[in-house]
């Protein structure tokens, strides 16, 4: 029954998941053509907010405490989130993006609106957010809750970097707006004052502090094209050079990312925005008969000279979307194949939601112990060490690796110093012998630790309470959970949602 759930597991997908995930995007996209047809979204906003702060005023103490009511098959990571079982969930019917504005550069968005959507509305408008988490469905509430991070993160920093303020429906009730400004300005109904202590201790705090009704996140100008350089390297030593001074060049690359094929070859891209592409170099490569990009990638490595490509904005955003990084080859193991991508390539990916909600136990068994989804962020002086763990504990490539530049600001992260910082991302089967699932990623959290690195939360994580606050600042956390009224009481801790 294993052998059949795993390698037949496509039949399921492609007929049921693949037309499913199909009618959903038609729905998605009509309503959201609705509502700007009618300019709904900005004047249903206000309601909105009032009907969720209704919700949290009606919690009784005692017991139980809140959580959002989207569902664990719902979300972007490998949790189901058993933690909702028990608590009262909060219903945030709160998905549109209510205004852009180019004059303060900022666009106001609610915590549902997903990366597709700011990505289909902003691009055709000449501006973008300046980080874009690949996958199309990811969240904006998602990503400010836990954490967001691209390509373009060596120039600025995580998502949380790149947010201007939060609104949020605190655990009694009210709602407040917090911002790292320091002065005060009182906003429509928000009576309290900006509150930077709030600001900083939203990032990475899953929900756990109150509930986010509206984000202005920066926007920066964009450009259609991006212009990418690809250069391969043939050894572990070169890889981390290229990937190291390129991740330092802030001005003259506007995104830099590698993926490692094996412990001694990869390939590193550096892009820049442009507004023309060079006769014949122009390649499409979100059009749904071309192959998946971490396979166009590979094709670089039988040369040893770089070489230069022009990728249109959006798909150079989504390059990773179409398969799902590379967890769809161990799905469809023919999805990379010419001529299903010719006949059904248009209707692929599959929703990570419909996937979830399909799974069924063994598969999710099979998963937990054969499969590893990690992200860990470590300072980028630590790469080559890093990358010996991995090699050593999981052996599992292609591996991700993406800079981000971060700073000393207070809050969870900590950094001894404000410096260059690199995320790997292991998605995969491990190939490493040994391999044991729980052993295994305690021994990797605890190299991270020792890197002085953190762990992304939206994967498994293991580590016991005292490690969880020794990888994480605590400080401004405690002090703002205690100062906010009912917090304690009626939020769970960020250990219990996520450990
Ligand atoms: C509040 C608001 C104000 C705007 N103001 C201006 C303006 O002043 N000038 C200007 O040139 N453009 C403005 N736009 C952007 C405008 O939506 C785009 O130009 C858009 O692409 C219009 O073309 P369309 O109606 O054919 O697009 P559509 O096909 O209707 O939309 C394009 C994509 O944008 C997303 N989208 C559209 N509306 C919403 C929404 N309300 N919530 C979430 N996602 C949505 C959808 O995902 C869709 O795929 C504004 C957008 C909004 C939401
Ligand atoms: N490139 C990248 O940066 C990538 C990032 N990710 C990760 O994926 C996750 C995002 O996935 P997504 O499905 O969008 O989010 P989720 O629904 O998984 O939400 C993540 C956390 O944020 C909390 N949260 C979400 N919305 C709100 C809100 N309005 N108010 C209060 N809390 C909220 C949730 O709380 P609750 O538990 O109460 O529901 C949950 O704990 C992030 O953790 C991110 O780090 C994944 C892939 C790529
Ligand atoms: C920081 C970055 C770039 C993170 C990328 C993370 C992705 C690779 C993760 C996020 C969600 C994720 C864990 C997921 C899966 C693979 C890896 C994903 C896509 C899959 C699709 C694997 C197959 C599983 O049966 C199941 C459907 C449950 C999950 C769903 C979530």
């Amino acid at each position: 029954i294993e052998h059949v759930l795993v390698h037949y597991r496509w039949v399921i997908v492609c007929l049921f998941l693949l037309p499913a995930s199909f009618l959903f995007d038609i729905y998605m996209t009509l309503r959201a053509w609705l509502i700007f047809k009618l300019n709904s979204a900005p004047q249903q906003h206000d309601a909105r907010v009032k009907n969720v702060q209704e919700q949290v005023r009606n919690f009784k103490l005692g017991g139980s405490k809140m959580c959002t009511s989207r569902p664990g098959w719902a979300t972007v990571s490998i949790r189901l989130g058993k933690y909702k079982k028990n608590m009262k969930k909060i219903n945030i019917n709160l998905m549109d993006i209510l205004e852009v504005d180019t004059e303060r550069k900022v666009v106001r968005l609610e915590p549902l609106v997903t990366m597709g959507q700011v990505t289909s509305l902003l691009l055709p408008l000449g501006w973008t957010l300046p980080i874009v988490p690949e996958l199309d469905d990811l969240t904006v509430g998602g990503l400010i809750m836990g954490t967001g991070i691209e390509t373009s993160s060596h120039k600025y920093g995580l998502m949380q970097h790149v947010c201007e303020s939060y609104e949020l429906v605190l655990p009694d009730g009210s709602l407040t707006k917090c911002s790292k400004c320091t002065f005060a300005i009182i906003v429509f109904s928000i009576s309290r004052t900006e509150n930077p202590d709030l600001f900083y201790s939203v990032p990475w705090s899953y929900g756990t502090l109150g509930f986010l009704v509206a984000a202005e996140i920066r926007i920066v100008p964009s450009k259609p094209f991006v212009r990418i350089k690809y250069q391969p390297a043939h050894s572990a030593g070169e890889l981390v050079d290229i990937f190291t001074k390129e991740s330092k060049k802030t001005k003259e690359n506007d995104f830099v990312e590698a993926l490692a094929y094996s412990d001694e070859e990869g390939v590193v891209m550096t892009g820049n925005f442009c507004d023309i592409y060079e006769a014949g170099k122009l390649n499409r490569i979100g059009r749904w008969y071309k192959p998946w990009f971490f396979k166009h990638v590979e094709t670089k490595l039988k040369s040893n000279e770089s070489s230069v490509e022009y990728i249109p904005l959006r798909d150079y955003y989504h390059r990773h979307t179409r398969s799902i990084f590379w967890e769809l080859q161990d799905i469809i193991p023919f999805g990379n194949n010419p001529l299903f991508r010719l006949l059904v390539g248009w209707l692929m990916p599959p929703k990570i939601s419909l996937l979830k909600l399909t799974q069924g136990e063994t598969v999710k068994r099979l998963y937990e112990e054969h499969h590893v989804v990690q992200d860990i962020m470590v300072p980028m002086k630590n790469l080559t060490k890093c990358l010996q763990v991995f090699d050593q504990e999981i052996k599992l490539y292609p591996l991700w690796l993406c800079p981000f530049y971060l700073p000393k600001d207070p809050g969870m992260l900590a950094p001894p110093s404000e410096e260059m910082y690199v995320d790997v991302g292991a998605y995969g089967e491990p190939r490493a012998p040994d391999f044991n699932n729980v052993k295994t990623i305690r021994r990797i959290e605890k190299a991270t630790k020792d890197f002085n690195g953190y762990q992304m939360l939206y994967a498994d994580s293991y580590m016991t309470r005292e490690e969880f606050r020794e990888m994480f600042d605590h400080t401004l956390y405690d002090k703002v959970r205690k100062s906010l009224p009912m917090c304690e009481e009626a939020m769970p801790e960020i250990y219990d949602k996520v450990h």
